[in-house]
């Protein structure tokens, strides 16, 4: 019998590497010592502690493939937060964290289950997403994926070079922009916020029985889910994840 960790115990665990992505958003590569493995769309829960024992603890999406030897997660600093600043600013290589998890059980996806699959992301809600695009380059899946992905700027993109890497390499991966306040000279794609022409546009038919997630600010989140079954979709084929309370 294998001994296991219960799930939910708090370790201990080093800062790796940490990766700017955008002005606002780096990615934490973490080294977990006898991590159990996850599953592309699950978060991890971590906990800071002040000097005079004060803890405050927020949930960050897993943004690295299961295969992938270290955990990435991939932190918006929100100027007013608590815990972000700190987590984007404050920590460097050698650091320590405290975290818990893989959670979530619901909100994920494995090649195995097939697709089509529409992800549909908001700023830093692309991280579970990407977890599931690394995934199935890992596997060299060719389950078809449209991915639409929401940011302020061209400069606000997460992990840019990377999609686009991906999907110059994959006729069956889309990766469709919208930049919903500033477009570059020469932009072509779209200039607003995720409405339902763009879904129309973008997302695959009802009749395909596409798999949909969802992930980013709350209202996002929620406007697209509802878009997605007025649509048609299948009200248990679309999982969504909120990240929180406000569209910033
Ligand atoms: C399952 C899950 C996965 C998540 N994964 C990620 C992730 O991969 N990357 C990531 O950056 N965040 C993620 N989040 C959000 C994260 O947990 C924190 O809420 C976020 O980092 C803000 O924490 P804070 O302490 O800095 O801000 P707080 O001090 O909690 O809040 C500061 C202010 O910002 C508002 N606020 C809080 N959260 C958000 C938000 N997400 N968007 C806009 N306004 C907000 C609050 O209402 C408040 O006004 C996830 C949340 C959940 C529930």
């Amino acid at each position: 019998m294998v001994a296991t960790r219960p799930r939910l115990t708090w370790r201990v665990v080093t800062v790796r590497e940490i990766v700017p992505e955008t002005a606002r958003v780096v990615s934490l590569v973490l080294d977990v010592p006898d991590w159990e493995g996850h599953c592309a769309g699950q978060h991890i829960d971590v906990r800071l502690t002040a000097e005079d024992g004060y803890q405050a603890q927020r949930s960050y999406s897993i943004a690295s493939a299961p295969e992938e030897p270290w955990i990435t997660i991939t932190v918006e600093r929100l100027e007013d937060g608590e815990v972000s600043p700190y987590l984007a600013d404050e920590l460097r290589p050698g650091d320590l964290l405290e975290l818990r998890g893989p959670i979530g059980g619901w909100f994920t996806w494995h090649t195995r289950e097939g697709g089509p699959l529409l992800l549909v992301a908001g700023g830093s809600g692309i991280a579970p997403l990407m977890a599931m695009l690394r995934h199935r380059a890992a596997h060299r899946s060719p389950v078809p994926v449209r991915l639409l992905y929401s940011s302020r700027s061209a400069d606000d993109i997460i992990y840019r070079d990377e999609l686009e890497r991906l999907a110059a390499d994959d006729p069956d991966l889309a990766v469709i922009h919208t930049l919903t306040r500033a477009q570059p000279k020469g932009w072509t794609g779209y200039r607003r916020r995720i409405d339902r022409e763009m879904l129309n546009e973008v997302a695959w038919a009802p009749e395909e029985r596409p798999r949909a997630f969802v992930c980013g600010p709350t209202p996002l989140v929620e406007a697209v889910a509802t878009l997605l079954v007025d649509l048609g979709y299948d009200p248990a084929s679309v999982k969504t994840e909120r990240f929180g309370p406000t569209g910033g």
